[in-house]
């Protein structure tokens, strides 16, 4: 009988995280060495991305590693390039991302500028150069970490929100651009979940019922549920899918009223 489950398998692929070592980030790190893929890990911290590759490698995944701020993002692709010259790419997260929480009215341009180059430009100018190697593979898959905050308005900062949003929409349009090639670009949507970034907030338990509020689901999201949509659309399972945004998030961006 013919088989209609796809492989969730990532073996001889490459795959490159931006922000791996901490959160969102290292769980997707892990869930794609658990399927088995080559990986390149971006983060600033070298301590951090030494005991990463120390804890993959010993589970048998290769694994490459570059420290240095997105923002610096020529640098980086400058230290891959040394390692990856002629071999390609197929998966590029474009993960990391920061915010400053702030009313509107008091954003200094250090803040936005800091904000828009780690979550956006940072993020286009990795796509640009993933879908350079992809095109002669003809084939990739590159995922952008949006948030709900590109989608309905939060209470956690107009900056990051815009930056969010612009990514649901550079998903959109480069989705178009290199579809001919081969290269399905996708974002996720996350709402909250744990990590360093959301710690202070969910440690407040007033913040935390008005987050359950507003979710259907009345919970805070695991991140292995958030891993297995980066699994789905880092693998063949979505080979149809290019341009979409998937909203991890308990069902809070369809709640009305
Ligand atoms: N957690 C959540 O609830 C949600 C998160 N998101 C998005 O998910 C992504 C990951 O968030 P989360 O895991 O929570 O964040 P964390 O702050 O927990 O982790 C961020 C990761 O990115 C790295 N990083 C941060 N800034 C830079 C930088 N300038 N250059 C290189 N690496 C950097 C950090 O390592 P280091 O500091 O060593 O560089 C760390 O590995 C972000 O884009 C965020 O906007 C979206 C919606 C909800
Ligand atoms: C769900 C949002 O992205 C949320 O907003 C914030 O300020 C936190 O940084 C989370 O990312």
């Amino acid at each position: 009988m013919e088989s209609y489950l796809p492989s969730f398998d990532l073996k001889g692929k490459v795959a490159a995280i931006t922000g791996a070592t901490k959160g969102i980030g290292r769980a997707i790190s892990i869930a794609y060495a658990e399927a088995g893929a080559e990986l390149i890990l971006v983060s600033r911290t070298e301590s951090d991305l030494e005991s990463l590759k120390e804890e993959l490698e010993a589970r048998g995944t290769k694994v490459f590693t570059v420290a240095g701020d997105v923002q610096k993002y020529e640098e980086i692709i400058g230290k891959i390039e040394e390692q990856y010259k002629d071999k390609t790419i197929d998966v590029w997260v474009n993960n990391a991302g920061m915010n400053i929480r702030s009313e509107a009215e008091k954003v200094t341009e250090e803040e936005w500028n800091q904000i828009v180059q780690t979550n956006m430009k940072s993020a286009f100018f990795f796509s640009q150069y993933a879908a350079k190697k992809m095109k002669s593979s003809g084939y990739g898959k590159i995922i952008n970490m949006s948030s709900v905050g590109g989608h309905v308005a939060l209470r956690t900062g107009v900056v990051y929100a815009m930056t969010k949003a612009a990514l649901i929409q550079m998903t959109k349009t480069l989705a178009l651009e290199w579809g001919k090639h081969g290269i399905r670009v996708n974002a996720i949507g996350p709402w909250y979940f744990p990590t360093a970034l959301t710690e202070k907030l969910l440690q407040d338990e007033d913040y935390v019922n008005d987050i359950l509020a507003q979710t259907p689901l009345k919970r805070i999201g695991e991140l292995k549920e958030l891993a297995g949509t980066a699994v789905f659309l880092a693998t063949e399972a979505s080979d149809y899918m290019t341009g979409q945004t998937l909203f991890v998030d308990g069902g809070m961006t369809i709640y009305g009223f």
